[in-house]
């Protein structure tokens, strides 16, 4: 198998220092299929691939194969527990899905454009005037409040102010979070190593007061009127008739957070970053919205998900040999799908580094082309939900506020955990009047 033959800790460290240009290195120099050594992450040993033949051959494979929850589960389940949909595998998995996955689909999502667009006109107007802000923590603060309400259907009053603030404050200690995310060892108090045990505090916080929420829900007389992703799940049924347990319900929701929160307000970050760097594609979609027409919008998003995608692989670890091309994979491999390089072929993206939407105008990609989502089984369960609110977003940003970046120069690709984020954040300028 092509791949580096460094001591892991010193690919660990290229891979940490900058995963993009640690993927671009690999695909330059090994081809589609090059392996890597990386500690703390899913088993350590890790095939990337940049053949959208190979990803549909890894996304069609089943969990006797090659298991998602496996590369996950070490990260996930101290943050969203053992009943977290990214870190089940098998029947379980499927159980869940089948009763999760219709509550993000076709139009019921309309059902929350309205809540998008009252919480996108507050955010915008409390913006600062005249000052930088980071564009990555407005938006996380308003994907927050969207999942509060469209997701948890909560609604504003005390119960609200005091979940939000637990779930921030459990968000918030990140760094230190994140380091004993990789490094089991760190799981504990340690002397002034606070960071766990602070972390486990807010968030038995969090779970005590969602669990208040759930068994109130499954009470109201309301529950089969209301409108929001919870009241449904409590309602949803697996195939064998059963629903989900309190305890299952709370992981489901801390994993909808955990998965929808961070990466749509980072995309939306990207976008708005993008936008500033390219004024001729800013005005024409301003010009096609103000039109009424979305065409535009939707390919802008694409191409913001394509060149800048906030997952740049996703893992599968396998439990069986796979073959991939020539090369035989064995179990306790960790295959991982690479989408950043999948996006950035030449092949089928000419000019692959240039912010182009018109390329999503005309012609779709396959579905193994373009995997900003994912794929198989495990495609992001918000692939629906997040384009939606990007959109609501979007356009009520462009239509009220006038936007400039803070700085001349366009911010690169910085890794935070395993997402790509604008290196300051997209730091933004709001002028006083609209363009
Ligand atoms: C632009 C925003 C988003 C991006 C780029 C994104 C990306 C992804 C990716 C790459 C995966 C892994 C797929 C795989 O392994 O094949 C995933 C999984 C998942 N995402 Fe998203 N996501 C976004 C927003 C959301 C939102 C808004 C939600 C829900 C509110 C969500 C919920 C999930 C869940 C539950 C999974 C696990 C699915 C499973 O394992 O069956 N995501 N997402």
């Amino acid at each position: 198998m092509p791949g580096s033959s460094a001591p892991a800790a010193i690919q660990t460290a290229q891979f940490l220092r900058s995963i993009d240009g640690f993927l671009e290195r690999g695909r330059r120099r090994y081809g589609d299929v090059f392996s890597a050594r990386i500690l703390g992450f899913a088993t350590g040993r890790i095939v990337f691939l940049a053949d959208p033949e190979h990803v549909e051959q890894v996304f069609k494979t089943g969990p006797s194969v090659a298991r998602a929850g496996d590369a996950a589960r070490r990260s996930v389940e101290p943050v969203a527990g053992v009943s977290s949909l990214l870190s089940l595998d098998g029947p379980r998995h499927l159980d869940h899905r089948r009763i999760l996955l219709p509550r993000f689909h076709g139009d019921r999502l309309e059902l929350y454009t309205g809540v998008m667009r009252e919480e996108v006109d507050a955010a915008v107007a409390a913006w600062p005037i005249d000052e930088p802000f980071a564009m990555r923590e407005a938006m996380a603060d308003l994907t927050l409040e969207v999942i509060m309400r469209a997701v948890f259907g909560l609604r504003h009053g005390r119960r609200y102010d005091e979940v939000r603030a637990a779930l921030v404050a459990m968000m918030e200690n990140d760094l230190a979070f994140n380091l004993a995310l990789m490094v089991p060892v760190l799981r504990r108090e340690i002397g002034p190593w606070k960071a766990w045990g602070d972390f486990q505090r807010v968030r038995a916080q969090a779970y005590s007061l969602l669990r208040t929420e759930i068994e109130e829900r499954r009470a109201a007389p309301d529950l089969e009127q209301r409108t929001d992703i919870l009241s449904m799940l409590i309602q949803g049924r697996a195939k064998d008739g059963t629903g989900l347990s309190d305890d299952e319900l709370l992981d489901e929701l801390m994993t909808l957070l955990v998965a929808g929160h961070e990466t749509t307000a980072t995309a939306l970050a990207w976008t708005f970053e993008l936008l500033h760097r390219h004024p001729a594609v800013k005005h024409q979609l301003v010009a096609e919205l103000a039109t009424g027409d979305e065409a535009y919008l939707g390919a802008v998003i694409d191409e913001v998900l394509r060149l800048r995608p906030v997952v740049p692989f996703v893992a599968r670890v396998l439990h069986e040999p796979l073959q991939i091309g020539p090369h035989v994979l064995e179990p306790g491999v960790t295959v991982a799908p690479c989408v950043h390089l999948v996006h950035r072929r030449e092949d089928i993206y000419p000019d692959p580094e240039a912010f182009r939407p018109e390329r999503f105008l005309d012609t779709r990609p396959s579905t193994y082309e373009w995997i900003p989502f994912g794929g198989g089984t495990r495609r992001c369960l918000g692939a629906s939900f997040a384009p939606l609110e990007m959109k609501v977003v979007i356009r009520r940003v462009l239509e009220t506020a006038r936007l400039e970046p803070a700085s001349p120069e366009p911010e690169r690709i910085r890794r935070r955990t395993v997402f790509f984020v604008p290196e300051h954040g997209a730091r933004t300028i709001r002028r006083a009047a609209v363009t």
